[in-house]
């Protein structure tokens, strides 16, 4: 048995319907309507949205409507009490601002005022907002485009979208909030991200730090400190299920047959290792570890590999693959979240994608720029389609979810979807499109065995990755986009130039023309940092709501302004250019949790 990826509660999202206090006629004439907004919102949001496990988002309404300080504050108590994380304030009516607001600077939160003229609700809202910003604790404000009747019971699109936006966003903060990033090993090879900040996990994102020596793997395989059965069970799926791959090591460089088949045995033990050291093992307990049986309360890992472990021990890529996957032998399940080389920044992306799609995310080195006169040169081919303005090539590293191959599919498209949507059928296919190939030993003297897949062509996705600015801070970047897919040949030459044990997913992205999407290589070359984290579908609005949230500016995206929503004291820093009032709102406010 082997516990759930997330520990403890899930955050819910508590619901305040506020209301016109004065008794005797108005507020009599409003409870039902404002309580049944608060009802529909609440179906909505469960009907509309899943946590990690497939479960519906759980949603508490405060016992009473709120129409002055004293039911707020009954509200804050039972939202505590019930393990809320966001905050949603619903209303169709004029309320008392400051007196219902609510207070707590943690709970990322959002007011909907109905658009009706009945009952002044958008007037309650613009007048809560002011309250908020005057106060320093951002709001986001919903307000539907059209008006409604009072008492119409129906969610706008336009509301809908917003709500749901805000709700994703808002969870995923919430879900980051009081767990721990862990370390498993230091720097690896210098790279910045792995310098672990702890004041950007603490400040930035309400998440601790933990850390563990790599020393702690080779202790745990040389005592057998991992559940024997599952290793049997998944030591035996990975001889029937994954294939091996060719050895393309020079002959004096090859591992020996003994020393390969010890690397896959333990690359197994190592993702056990690693899922108990995050998470912790119940079975850990049974057999009488119950230190190790606690696990780190580890949301995120990362680790080092290189180089004082893949110098003597296998490199992490088949744990960090199966970790980063949405099934392993167990079956379908999440993906946990992973970092090659420890980079925890990418790390953090990473995350964000996940809780923002319950998909898994790859892992990637940004490589290469191909230029599209490079490729003629190199391959004697042009580059066509979705791929004329030139291709990325997105490699290495273990990181990479297998989800990646884009074998699961919507309507005969590729797609990566959450892990209660993928079917046999798709993880058989994926498995079929994967080899695991004999590490590069020039690279990794301790040998292991890397995915090598190419990723199907034509979907969409956004990489992201945050980067860290001394003086500035965190600060994310976006760039939404297709995989597209080359010829045979001309994958394969320009796959032979880099290593070719790793897999490899060609990148475009979209272009708008400006500035860093003035072309592809500007994208590339305004990339922070050697990894991106890259999740199906366009995500970059959800990416752009939650970083707001967290405070961190966004410092290049291609998202249409239409599908940016930010809080509403953004707009407080100017209108005319979103991307400088973006830096001087999260300047302003400061990460959330300082
Ligand atoms: C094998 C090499 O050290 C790679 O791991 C290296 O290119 C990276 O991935 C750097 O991020
Ligand atoms: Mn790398």
């Amino acid at each position: 048995m082997t516990k759930e990826r997330y520990i403890g509660s899930l955050p819910k999202i508590g619901i305040r319907p506020t209301i016109d206090g004065r008794r005797r006629g108005v507020r009599e004439s409003l409870e039902e309507t404002t309580m049944n907004m608060a009802n529909n919102v609440a179906k909505f949001l469960s009907e509309n949205l899943k946590y990690y496990n497939g479960e519906p988002v759980a949603c508490v309404i405060a016992d009473t409507c709120i129409g002055g300080v004293a039911e707020a504050a009954q509200a804050a108590e039972k939202f505590k009490k019930e393990g809320v994380g966001v905050s949603l304030t619903v209303t169709p009516c004029w309320c008392y601002g400051s007196e219902t607001m609510d207070t707590d600077p943690h709970l990322p939160k959002a007011v909907w005022g109905f658009n009706g003229t009945e009952r002044p609700g958008a007037v309650y809202l613009a007048a809560s907002l002011a309250g908020y910003n005057q106060k320093g604790i951002p709001a986001f404000g919903i307000y539907g485009h059209d008006v409604q009747d009072a008492g119409d019971p129906t969610i706008p699109k336009d509301v809908q979208e917003k709500l749901l936006r805000f709700a994703k966003a808002g969870l995923a903060a919430a879900m980051l909030k009081g767990k721990s990033y862990l370390a498993m090993g230091s720097v690896s090879m210098g790279i910045a991200g792995s310098i672990v900040k702890d004041d950007f996990f603490q400040e930035y994102l309400g998440m601790r730090n933990e850390y563990i020596d790599m020393s702690e793997f080779v202790r745990r395989m040389d005592l057998e400190i991992y559940d024997k059965e599952e290793y049997e069970k998944a030591l035996q799926w990975a001889d029937e299920n994954l294939t091996i791959g060719e050895d393309i090591n020079k002959e004096e460089f090859k591992r020996t047959d003994e020393e390969k088949r010890s690397d896959w045995e333990r690359s197994i033990k190592m993702t056990l290792i690693a899922r108990d050291l995050m998470i912790g093992s119940d079975k850990l307990k049974e057999m009488g570890f119950e230190e190790e049986a606690n696990g780190h309360n580890a949301l995120i890992a990362g680790f080092q590999g290189q180089r004082q472990w893949t110098d003597y021990f296998p490199n992490g890529d088949f744990m960090e693959t199966f970790l980063n996957s949405s099934f392993d032998w167990n079956g379908k399940r999440a993906p946990y979240i992973l970092a090659t080389e420890n980079d925890s920044l990418n790390g953090v992306t990473m995350a964000m994608g996940n809780l923002l799609t319950n998909t898994a995310q790859v892992f990637a080195d940004v490589r290469t720029y191909w230029s599209p006169d490079a490729v003629k040169r190199v391959t004697g081919k042009e580059l066509t389609g979705k791929a004329a303005n030139g291709i990325i090539h997105l490699l290495n590293s273990g990181s990479a979810a297998l989800d990646g191959t884009g074998r699961q599919q919507i309507d005969g498209k590729p797609v990566m979807k959450p892990f209660w949507d993928i079917t046999d059928e798709e993880v058989k296919e994926t498995l079929e499109n994967v080899q695991f190939r004999l590490a590069s030993t020039e690279y990794f003297r301790g040998g292991g065995y890397s995915s090598d897949f190419t990723t199907q062509g034509d979907m969409p996705v956004t990489i992201a990755r945050i980067n860290y600015v001394k003086g500035l801070g965190a600060v994310l970047q976006i760039a939404e986009g297709h995989t597209v897919e080359l010829e045979n040949d001309m994958h394969d030459t320009l796959d032979l130039r880099t290593d070719p044990t790793w897999p490899t997913t060609w990148f475009v992205p979209n272009l708008t023309g400006k500035g860093a999407f003035t072309d592809v290589y500007s994208v590339m070359n305004n990339w922070g940092a050697n990894h991106c984290a890259l999740s199906y579908g366009h995500i970059g609005d959800d990416l752009i709501t939650l970083a707001s949230i967290l405070r961190i500016p966004v410092n290049m995206h291609n998202v249409e302004a239409s599908r940016i929503f930010r809080p509403s004291a953004w707009n407080m820093f100017g209108t005319d250019q979103p991307e400088a009032a973006d830096y001087q709102a999260c300047k302003n406010f400061g990460p959330l949790y300082k």
